[in-house]
């Protein structure tokens, strides 16, 4: 029988200093906005059984090829029309937002960013919150409602991590906030004074939500309802008697039905019933991305005005702004009770 070696420097697993990470998490996009680099992420994102949920055998011949021979050509040309000197927009506030939840938290806690598709990665930068010491991990999906295709997918990814370690460390996880009150008094605050600033007074509030399959929801995600207690908190919250909100799901994907109403025939049917100046704000994105930026101010437009609309404004998301970090502030700070 030989004795387990005792510890040296050299063989000593390395120290843990009792610090906390916190690691935002958003959805992830493309390197760079052309049709190699939309194609890998589409590749890995489309690939994912929790958001395409068709068995494989039969949706990866179909994924490999009808849709990455064509759709990431007409989707890096998308992304093109809203890329930043910081690159894609998704990448460059979700970066934003952990830098500034950094200054607010202070030195006991490590906050890091990651992405389920694409870079940073989920497991990178979980090893890195770990080699700085951290021994706590407060892991926050940034998706205000939960779905399987997103907040579950993230759980599923850091759990991979673990699964590759001896020593783990503990794990927390931010639950949804769809009705939570800091989120939705974040988001009235926004999109008040957004409203207050535009030079029109709109007849409609259009709040998109990101759409889903409608099979999700019969098979039990709450995501639908989750977006509608969003929707309806909201309206109560705005305090606009005067505005008639409207609540739509965006982003149709292939040939199943999804959630409805969908946003691009409603802002064609405001329009040619007569409605003639219409705001579209998007409360479950927590970053503008490529869906609000081309697919609701550019394409949103173009249906609106096409159809005989008038003014139209998108509103930005919550972002990297004050009432957006005031509320990402206090939920990472009740999650972290105990732990702080
Ligand atoms: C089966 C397809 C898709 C499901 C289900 C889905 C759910 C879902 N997505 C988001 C948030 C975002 N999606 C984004 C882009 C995007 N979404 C899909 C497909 C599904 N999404 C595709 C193919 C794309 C890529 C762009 C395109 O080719 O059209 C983004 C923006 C990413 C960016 O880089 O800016 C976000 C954010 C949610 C919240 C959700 C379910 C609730
Ligand atoms: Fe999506
Ligand atoms: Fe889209």
């Amino acid at each position: 029988m030989t004795r387990p070696a005792s510890p040296t420097p050299e063989n000593h697993p390395p120290v843990r200093t009792g610090r906390i990470g916190v690691l935002l998490v958003n959805l992830g996009t493309p390197d760079a906005p052309d049709a190699r680099s939309v194609r890998r992420y589409l590749a890995e994102f489309l690939s994912d059984r929790r958001v395409v949920e068709i068995p494989p055998l039969i949706w990866q011949p179909i994924l490999r090829g009808a849709i990455l021979t064509t759709r990431p050509k007409k989707s890096a040309h998308a992304y093109s029309q809203v890329w930043t000197e910081a690159g894609s927009p998704l990448a460059a506030i979700t970066a934003e937002q952990a830098a500034r939840l950094q200054e607010r938290l202070g030195d006991d806690v490590m906050v890091a960013h990651a992405m389920r598709y694409g870079r940073p990665k989920i497991g990178a930068a979980m090893q890195e919150l770990m080699d700085a010491g951290c021994d706590r991990i407060l892991l926050a999906p940034l998706y205000p409602q939960y779905s399987a295709a997103t907040t579950a997918t993230v759980v599923d990814k850091a759990a991979d991590k673990l699964r590759t370690m001896r020593w783990q460390p503990a794990l927390r996880t931010l639950p949804p906030y769809h009705d939570d009150p800091h989120y939705i008094e974040a988001l009235a605050r926004d999109i008040g004074s957004q409203l207050d600033a535009l030079h029109f007074a709109p007849e409609v509030l259009l709040l998109s939500f990101h759409g889903m399959p409608e099979r999700t929801l019969h098979l039990g995600d709450p995501y639908h309802c989750h977006s509608r207690k969003t929707a309806r908190l909201l309206e109560g919250a705005l305090g606009r008697p005067d505005l008639r909100v409207v609540t739509t799901f965006q982003s149709r994907f292939g040939r199943a039905k999804w959630l409805e109403p969908a946003t691009d025939a409603v802002l064609a049917e405001e329009a040619r019933r007569g409605t003639r100046r219409l705001a579209v704000a998007a409360p479950g994105f927590s970053a503008d991305c490529l869906e609000t930026l081309e697919e609701l101010a550019i394409r949103g437009r173009e249906q609106f005005i096409g159809a005989g609309g008038e003014e139209f404004a998108a509103l930005a998301c919550l972002n990297a702004r004050h009432p957006g970090m005031d509320m990402l502030e206090a939920l990472v700070r009740r999650e972290l009770a105990g732990w702080l």
